[in-house]
């Protein structure tokens, strides 16, 4: 567990008679890009906050990878379903600490007698970090950047709603909280709200449990934009999803907009009302789908760039390469090289330097990307035979599949054409090198072919 592991970095850090004092009085709860830790009282809260936050803040995004990850620090014994108000982030508190932590947030948080303002309790706040600026664009997420440009941008509803849908970790909430932000650049008083789908079917049971349903539809049926993530999560909820088809047909009508993201195309959506279904996509649906390596390069180089190191061209191939199926895991991969400098202090990265940093995520990467999986994976597929893969044969029907399995061979892994070639019954690289030309004009020109690379290609990585 997230918690157990931090421990055991900050057991190198802090002496035990204080991780026993304070930090082992904790109770941990991992929750969505959060760590809650609760504090039995205001004691342990105010030891904690003033001194070991930060460290508990800094291993908890080496050990996800994520550095939007959060650790909220609150009085109480279990997280409540659902808190009264947001809790307080201690984020900005981590990189600002004031001796004495104030007491509001944490009493505020817990007590449901104390309501907070409206626009809090029914909202994620929309993160300033995530916006079109940092996006980078891609093929694989064009048209869903396009669309959502068009929907910041613009105050006309000629998209509405806008349904993003992707994989995970594919960029949806960034493009949602990039599409909340422009809007509230271009209007400031707009009332826009991001929410997590899962947040309001707790915000709805709360307001229903504490007779606070009017105020709750008036809040969600008064706004100017609302931005629902992770959709899916309405499934089999008949309640809420009752209420937010009302909601939404109340914003649709006032010409306001929505944007909605998922894992799914709507239709796929199981246990979703069809009615809700026909309309989310009365608008316009996009998907985002996988970075491809270009992309995924440039993303790298960005992210990089932003925290002031400049990536090798070598370094940022080997990376952009070994970490493909999604953008928070490339993430991950950067953040913990940048740790690694730090802790070492380094100022200059090498191929060596991040093969050493990243070496527990590759060796989990190399079992599951390995050429003789490649060549199963596909050989399965196509319904050849595996030893197909490295015959002579030019017959199409196993001479094709044995080309996307070598392009898939050099997007997935970091072996070089000479050692692809043999691994394909002794070919020359130059025999890899056209296969992969070819696949990847294919891949332009035929539909079906660029369908089957995906589904080979997210079978390979997810
Ligand atoms: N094109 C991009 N350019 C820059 N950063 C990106 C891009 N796409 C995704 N990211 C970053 O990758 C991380 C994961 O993205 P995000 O949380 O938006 O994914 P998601 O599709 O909403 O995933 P999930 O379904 O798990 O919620 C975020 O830190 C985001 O900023």
């Amino acid at each position: 567990m997230l918690w157990q592991q931090c421990l055991q970095q900050l057991e190198q850090e802090v002496p035990d008679s204080e991780i026993n004092t304070w930090l082992r009085a904790l109770h941990a709860v991992e929750k969505r890009q959060a760590l809650y830790l609760l504090a039995p009282n205001t004691i342990v809260l105010q030891q904690v906050h003033e001194h070991y936050l930060p460290r508990i803040l800094f291993h908890a995004r080496i050990l996800t990878g994520d550095n939007e990850f959060d650790v909220l620090l609150q009085i109480g014994s279990s997280v409540p379903a659902p808190p009264p108000v947001s809790p307080q982030p201690l984020t900005n508190q981590h990189q600002h600490p004031s001796p004495t932590p104030p007491a509001q947030p944490y009493s505020k948080a817990w007590n449901p007698t104390q309501p907070a303002p409206v626009s809090e309790r029914f909202a994620n706040a929309l993160n300033p970090r995530m916006t079109f600026a940092n996006f980078v664009e891609g093929k694989s997420n064009q048209l869903a950047c396009a669309a959502s440009q068009q929907v910041g941008d613009h105050a006309d509803t000629t998209y509405n709603p806008l349904f993003i849908y992707g994989g995970v970790g594919l960029g949806k909430t960034h493009l949602m909280h990039a599409i909340g932000n422009r809007i509230l650049e271009r209007e400031p008083g707009a009332r826009v709200i991001y929410v997590y789908a899962e947040r309001f079917v707790n915000d709805m049971i709360s307001a229903i449990r504490n007779s606070r349903m009017e105020e709750f539809k008036q809040h969600y049926r008064s706004l100017d934009a609302l931005l629902i993530d992770d959709i899916q999560f309405f499934a089999g909820k008949d309640r809420s999803m009752e209420e937010f088809f009302h909601t939404f047909n109340a914003l649709l009508e006032g010409q306001k907009r929505i944007i909605l993201a998922s894992d799914k195309f709507p239709r796929d959506l199981d246990g979703i009302e069809d009615r809700l279904k026909t309309r989310f996509n009365w608008g316009l649906t996009v998907q985002i789908e996988s970075p491809d390596l270009e992309t995924r390069v440039a993303i790298l180089r960005k992210k990089a760039e932003d925290a002031g190191l400049r990536l090798p061209n070598d370094v940022s191939f080997f990376i952009g390469k070994r970490f493909h199926s999604n953008i928070r895991d490339l993430e991950g991969a950067l953040q913990r090289v940048i740790a690694s400098m730090r802790l070492k202090c380094i100022t200059q990265v090498t191929m060596d330097f991040v093969q050493n940093a990243l070496r527990d995520q590759l060796a989990s990467q190399d079992k599951m990307v390995s050429m003789a999986n490649i060549k199963k994976v596909v050989a399965q597929y196509y319904n050849i035979r595996i030893t197909d893969m490295d015959a002579k044969s030019r017959n199409r029907s196993v001479a094709r599949p044995r080309q996307i399995a070598m392009a898939l061979s050099k997007e997935l892994t970091n072996h070089s054409l000479p050692e692809i070639g043999d691994e394909f019954g002794g070919r020359d690289h130059t025999t890899v090198l056209h296969a992969c030309r070819k696949v990847a004009e294919l891949r332009e020109s035929d539909p079906k072919l660029e369908e089957e690379f995906r589904i080979l290609f997210r079978t390979l990585t997810s």
